[in-house]
């Protein structure tokens, strides 16, 4: 296989300001090229904080972050001033739910996204704003040049969404991270920009990681899914895998419901309890106190990432046999 675009490595991230929280402990996935992973899991297992470490986007005062990321042959841990802003926006950018974190209220849509091009590219303002009118129509926006003129809130919802699609492919970015970006929108219009995220995506071939909540549009968007959980990865595999095989009890519980693509904008099911709290995490796997599973192991030590052909797995007493036995013979 190829070298992947992004390759992440025991990445752990802590926060050390007001609010303290161990966000982020070890987690390692690789992305090939043209590939979708979705990254699967409860409010506050560390989907978002994935994200924005993957764009430098922490302030660095309260922020402690180890491990390493590469994407695209950079290390992204070491990029500073010019490099990490043709970084972030160029190489890699970001759709969020909410449009309003990434538009200026007081500037067009045109005129951002010409300048974002312009602040990536030595285009001349013309050749950007043609452009910045193209993605508008790539990404379905009628009336495009009307709506270049037009002010953030002057837009729907779901047009926003779209120009803020629009804003971040408009630099060609190799790696798309969106985190949750129909989230707000009703039921229609979520389909229709996840079909659109899609169709993008194979038109350019970028790499991209999305965050959901929603089983439905994982299966819909992504070729992999890690599940998440306390700020670890428990479990990596492909779609159809952690659909009709899941391995760690969490994982199961999260689908215990039939998932099919019907059951697209279904939430989470509730798995019962409650989540940890990342400022104490417990000394062993931090899902024990809500496992059926648990056994007194799962309680006192971590488990260790088990890897097997592109399977990611961390439980000591997973729910499959298969990886059971897998898991005895990795770690005896
Ligand atoms: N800047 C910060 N300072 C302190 N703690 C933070 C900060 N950002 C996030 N956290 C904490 O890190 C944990 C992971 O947050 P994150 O936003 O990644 O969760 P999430 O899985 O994306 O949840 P949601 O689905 O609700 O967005 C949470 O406990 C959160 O409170």
């Amino acid at each position: 296989m190829s070298k992947p675009l992004v390759s992440v490595r025991d990445l752990t991230v802590e926060f050390v300001g007001n609010r303290r929280a161990h966000a982020l402990d070890k987690i390692s996935f690789d992305l090939q090229a043209g590939e979708v992973l979705g990254l699967l899991g409860e409010s506050g297992s560390g989907k978002s904080v994935s994200l924005r470490t993957l764009l430098r986007l922490h302030p660095q005062r309260t922020t402690r972050i180890s491990g390493s990321m590469e994407v695209d042959g950079m290390d992204v841990l070491a990029l500073k001033g010019r490099e990490l802003e043709a970084y972030r926006g160029g190489t890699a950018s970001m759709v969020f739910q909410e449009p309003g974190l990434a538009f200026d209220p007081v500037y067009t849509i045109g005129q951002q996204i010409t300048e974002a091009i312009r602040a990536h590219e030595a285009l001349d303002h013309r050749s950007a704003m043609q452009r910045a009118l193209q993605m508008l129509e790539r990404v379905q926006i009628p009336q495009a040049r009307r709506r270049y003129d037009a002010y953030p809130h002057e837009l729907s919802g779901g047009m926003r969404q779209r120009a803020m699609i629009a804003l971040a492919l408009a630099c060609k970015p190799r790696l798309l991270l969106a985190d949750e970006p129909t989230t707000a929108l009703d039921a229609t219009v979520q389909i229709q920009i996840l079909l659109l995220l899609r169709e993008l995506q194979k038109e350019t071939g970028m790499s991209v990681i999305f965050v959901t909540h929603d089983i439905g549009a994982a299966v819909e968007v992504a070729d992999k899914i890690a599940v998440m959980y306390g700020g670890r990865i428990v479990e990596e595999n492909s779609v159809a895998g952690i659909v009709h095989n899941p391995r760690h009890p969490y994982t199961a519980g999260l689908l215990a419901s039939t998932v099919s693509t019907e059951n697209r904008g279904k939430p989470l099911l509730a798995v019962p309890g409650s989540p940890p709290d990342l400022s104490a995490l417990p000394p062993g796997c931090s899902f024990a106190p809500r496992c059926s599973n648990a056994r007194q192991q799962c309680t006192s030590e971590k488990p260790q990432v088990i890897s097997v052909n592109g399977e990611r797995l961390a439980c000591w007493n997973p729910v499959s046999p298969l990886l059971k036995e897998e898991t005895e013979l990795a770690t005896a």
